[in-house]
């Protein structure tokens, strides 16, 4: 079962130079996202871009989100990441989905106009009531983590 999500297209490269990258039309995985720049941005070690990608998505159904998420082969073959790790597109959202590209790597790295920088994937969002409590009910686990059950 796929879920209609509204896209608009803000930059008219798209679907015109660029094919708009989703997986498939319909009950598609995810969508690709393009750096909608006017000319090559050289990334240097370190350094962070904010970059548009020409799409505006309103997803509009509350118990949904989506992910924006680093390209395999760019993270492990470049170092190119994302600035803030991962991005959170809250259902309300309504502007253009922007990229924070970040270059961890040692070299610079060149990214081209339309070239494909991230991709980007729905996910079910569970609606909490959140209560606070002043004991929990005993679990075996408690409050023992990072390591506490050793590395074997
Ligand atoms: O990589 C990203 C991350 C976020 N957004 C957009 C969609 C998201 O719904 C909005 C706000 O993101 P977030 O809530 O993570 O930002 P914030 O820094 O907490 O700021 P805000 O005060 O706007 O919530 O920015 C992007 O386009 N790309």
């Amino acid at each position: 079962m796929s879920q209609k999500i509204q896209l608009k297209l803000l930059d008219p490269r798209l679907g015109r130079d660029y094919p708009i990258p989703a997986y498939a039309t319909e009950g598609s995985a995810g969508l690709d996202l393009r750096a909608m720049l006017d000319e090559p941005l050289t990334l240097e070690p370190g350094a962070t871009a904010l970059i548009k990608t020409g799409i505006a998505i309103y997803i509009g159904d509350p118990g949904l989100a989506a992910v924006i998420l680093p390209r395999s082969g760019l993270g492990h073959k470049h170092g190119i990441v994302l600035g803030n790790l991962v991005g959170l597109i809250d259902s309300d959202y309504q502007g253009e989905l922007m990229v924070s590209c970040w270059n961890r790597g040692q070299t610079a790295f060149e990214i081209a106009p339309g070239e494909r920088i991230a991709q980007l994937v729905l996910v079910p969002v569970v609606r909490a009531d959140f209560e606070f409590v002043s004991d929990f009910v005993a679990s075996e686990r408690g409050a023992g983590g990072f390591g506490h059950t050793g590395r074997h």
